[in-house]
């Protein structure tokens, strides 16, 4: 059970803004024909008509393979209820909006439902995003296997023990994209600063990120090796990493924080 039985049952996407886009980008260069599927978003993109797929299209299929929940934890509880003939026992739900549980969409599907929730992020659009993924009591090893298959299309996917861990997941790899992207502009800024033009400045910061990226991910040392490697004793990294690893001021405080607000914001999306 895979791409084939996604592409032969249907895909139902509901909401596809950034994060629905993503995915779906992914599964179209990955094979997914446009026409097993079907999109529900009352704003759709320019890139979305472009793509093939069938938007707000009146012939829904009735039992897809399975539906992709990704509006605005806000939305939900305005959107579901178009959902609710496909809470049939056969379609897979999945859903990847922070913060709501899986208990509310067994309350709004039927609870006999099979449903995965399921915290992506946005470098799946590049075929380089992580899923974290939980089932319900009613989601089969089968349709987890499933979903693990179609999510492995656009990057890897782990499994959770707890959906109590979603919170933490959604603060460090949901979020995290952004703190990355971010990292880049403040290094951009601050080559800027030295004098540099914004556009060298821009493209140093860009290929450090990706290619530090790239290699803590390939080599075999651990990040915190790698780190020591471009350290020379009394050089110009370890007087960078001095303020950078700062206790008191420097980031690993601000990125606790950071994961911590994110974990927070999520626990508080749990009651709407
Ligand atoms: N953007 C990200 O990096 C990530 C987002 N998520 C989750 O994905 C979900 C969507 O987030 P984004 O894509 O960032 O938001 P977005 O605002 O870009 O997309 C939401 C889409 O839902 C559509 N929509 C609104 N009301 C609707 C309705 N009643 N029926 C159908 N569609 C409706 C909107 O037109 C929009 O296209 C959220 O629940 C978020 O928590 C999860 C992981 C990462
Ligand atoms: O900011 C948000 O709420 C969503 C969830 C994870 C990333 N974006």
């Amino acid at each position: 059970m895979d791409m084939d039985f996604v592409a032969e049952k249907g895909l139902v996407l509901l909401g596809c803004g950034k994060m629905g886009s993503a995915m779906l980008q992914g599964w179209l260069s990955d094979g997914l024909p446009p026409s097993s599927v079907w999109v529900i978003d009352p704003n759709p993109s320019d890139w979305l008509k472009n793509t093939g797929v069938q938007i707000n299209a009146d012939n829904l299929p009735a039992a897809p393979g399975i539906v992709l929940i990704a509006v605005k934890p806000q939305m939900m509880g305005e959107a579901l209820p178009s959902l609710k003939k496909m809470g049939n026992g056969v379609t897979l739900f999945i859903s990847v909006a922070a913060g709501t549980p899986i208990s509310a969409f067994e309350a709004a599907l039927g609870s006999e439902s099979p449903i995965i929730r399921a915290m992506p992020n946005t470098p799946a659009a590049v075929g380089r995003g992580i899923t974290s993924i939980i089932g319900n009591v009613h989601a089969s090893s089968a349709q987890l296997d499933l979903a693990e298959a179609l999510l492995r299309a656009v990057g890897q996917v782990v499994r959770l023990e707890s959906e109590d861990q979603m919170d933490a997941v959604t603060g460090v790899s949901g979020s995290g994209p952004a703190y990355v992207f971010h990292m880049i502009e403040c290094m951009a800024k601050a080559g800027e600063a030295e004098g540099l033009s914004p556009e060298l400045a821009m493209q140093l910061a860009q290929a450090t990120v990706a290619g530090a990226g790239a290699l803590a991910e390939a080599a075999e040392e651990t990040p915190s090796e790698l780190r020591v490697n471009v350290t020379s004793p009394n050089g110009t990294t370890q007087a960078g990493l001095e303020v950078l690893m700062d206790e008191e001021n420097g980031l690993p405080d601000l990125i606790r924080r950071t994961v911590g607000a994110a974990a927070n914001r999520s626990r508080e999306l749990r009651n709407g």
